[in-house]
Order: structure tokens, then C-alpha cells, then sequence
């Protein structure tokens, strides 16, 4: 089953986006950047609006980010109070495997890390095992610029298939986004991810950095078939985490 990931900016948002039905609300500012990062008291309130009906996420900002500046941001928003952390691998191969090493000891304290590689930006798909292995919970694709076409123009059904075949084999959440259309959602639900991810989408004419259309959002909605599997998935998750 496949879950709707909708980013969200604000507190208000995220109750547009649970009452539209979205199974996962993810906080981001999609003024800066493919993976703008709000302030952590920002993203507190909203999950404060949306709490205990439905899971959260949240980036922790663009990348590159140095390994050490990195902990201190996963902190912060993994106490803003969502279950689901973001962080945007991106840069050369060492850059990456140390951010990945750097991140061990959050996920070893429960945060349950989601990795996002950039699919327009040639992503090395081979560190899927590592992220495995370094206790991540999950691994999604997005775009990083996003005025050259949605998530299929950068990679083939195959491909993305593949990806998501050998995170589901690491026990990786699976996510696919990345200025997905309407057109796109058919093509995708055939590779069963744990959920695709809109903001472009679901904010009618402005774009991306305007506001959410409930209309749009309900569009996106009636094209996904309603998931539990996500929900359920991620808050036991997040329990078990907290429980340790
Ligand atoms: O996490 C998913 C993204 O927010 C997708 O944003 P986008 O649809 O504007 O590329």
C-alpha cells in the first residue's frame, strides 16, 4: 500500500493536509530550496495540529551539510516531535558515506532517519545497503531542481523499480516524490513505495512556494488509494523508538 506524503509549510497546512486525507504530513519551507528546512518551533506547532492523527516528517535543510553540523540539526527537529527525519544526501561519494557514519549514533538513539538522493543529480544508488546498515529507516527520491521535469524525466521505471527493490530488501521505508504530476501517480503506484511525495502538486497555479489547494489536494488524494499500511508502519515505528 501506498501512502500521500504532502509537504506543508505552517501549522495551518498541516491541518489542510490531514483533513484532505494526506497519510503523511511533511514540514519543509519550499521557498529554500528542495529541502528547506523550517525552524524547529515552526514544525513543533504543526505537529502539535496534526497530533496523533497522522505521522510527521520534517528536513533538517539542503544539502551539503558538514557531518558536524549535521547532528545538531537532526536533534532539533527529531524534538520538534516528528517521527520521520529527513536528510538530503548529496556531494561526492566520501562526503556522503561520512554523513551516513556521522548519523549512526542518532539512529542508534531512535531517530528514525530517512535518507533522500536526488534523482536529477545522478544519486549512487549503492549506498542503499549502507543506509541499512547505519540503522536509517528509510530512503526516498526527489528532485533537486525542480524546473526540469518530474521524478520519471530523471529515471526509468526500471530504475526506480530497482531502487525500490533493494530498499525494500534493507527493510527501508521507500519514498518517491520529486515535482510529481497527476500524469505521474498510475506509473508509480505500480512500484507499491511506502508513499509518494507532492508539494508542486497540490498547490494549483502558484507552484510549489504558494499555498495548499485543498481541490488539488483532493485530486492527488482520489488518484492514491487510501493506505494504513504507512500509517500504522510509522507510528509503531516511532513508539518503539520512544519505548527504548
Ligand atoms: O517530499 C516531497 C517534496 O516536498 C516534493 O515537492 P515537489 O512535489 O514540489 O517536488
Amino acid at each position: 500500500m501506498t501512502g500521500l506524503l504532502a509537504s506543508v509549510k505552517n501549522p495551518e497546512e498541516a491541518r489542510q493536509a490531514a483533513a484532505g486525507g494526506a497519510d503523511l504530513i511533511d514540514f519543509k519551507d519550499p521557498v529554500r530550496g528542495a529541502l528547506g528546512g523550517l525552524p524547529g518551533e515552526v514544525i513543533a506547532r504543526g505537529v502539535e495540529a496534526v497530533a496523533g492523527r497522522r505521522p510527521a516528517s520534517a528536513t533538517v535543510g539542503d544539502p551539503p551539510m558538514e557531518p558536524d553540523q549535521l547532528m545538531p540539526a537532526v536533534r532539533e527537529i527529531a524534538e520538534a516531535g516528528v517521527d520521520l527525519v529527513k536528510v538530503g544526501l548529496d556531494g561526492p561519494a566520501d562526503l556522503t558515506r561520512s554523513v551516513i557514519d556521522a548519523l549512526v549514533p542518532a539512529a542508534e538513539d531512535g531517530v528514525a532517519l530517512v535518507a533522500v538522493l536526488f534523482a536529477d543529480r545522478s544519486p549512487d544508488l549503492g549506498i542503499i545497503p549502507a543506509l541499512g546498515a547505519a540503522g536509517f529507516r528509510g530512503v526516498m527520491l526527489d528532485t533537486a531542481g525542480k524546473g526540469a521535469g518530474s521524478l520519471p524525466a530523471h529515471m526509468t521505471q526500471p530504475e526506480l523499480a530497482e531502487m525500490v527493490a533493494e530498499a525494500r530488501k534493507q527493510e527501508l521505508l521507500t519514498g518517491l516524490a520529486g515535482s510529481l504530476r497527476v500524469a505521474d501517480i498510475r506509473d508509480l503506484l505500480v512500484l507499491e513505495p511506502d508513499f509518494l511525495g507532492f508539494r508542486g502538486a497540490l498547490c494549483g497555479q502558484e507552484g510549489r512556494e504558494g499555498i495548499l489547494d485543498p481541490e488539488a489536494l483532493a485530486d492527488v488524494r482520489s488518484r492514491i488509494p487510501a493506505s494504513e499500511g504507512l500509517l500504522g508502519k510509522a507510528c509503531a515505528d516511532a513508539e518503539g523508538a520512544a519505548a527504548r
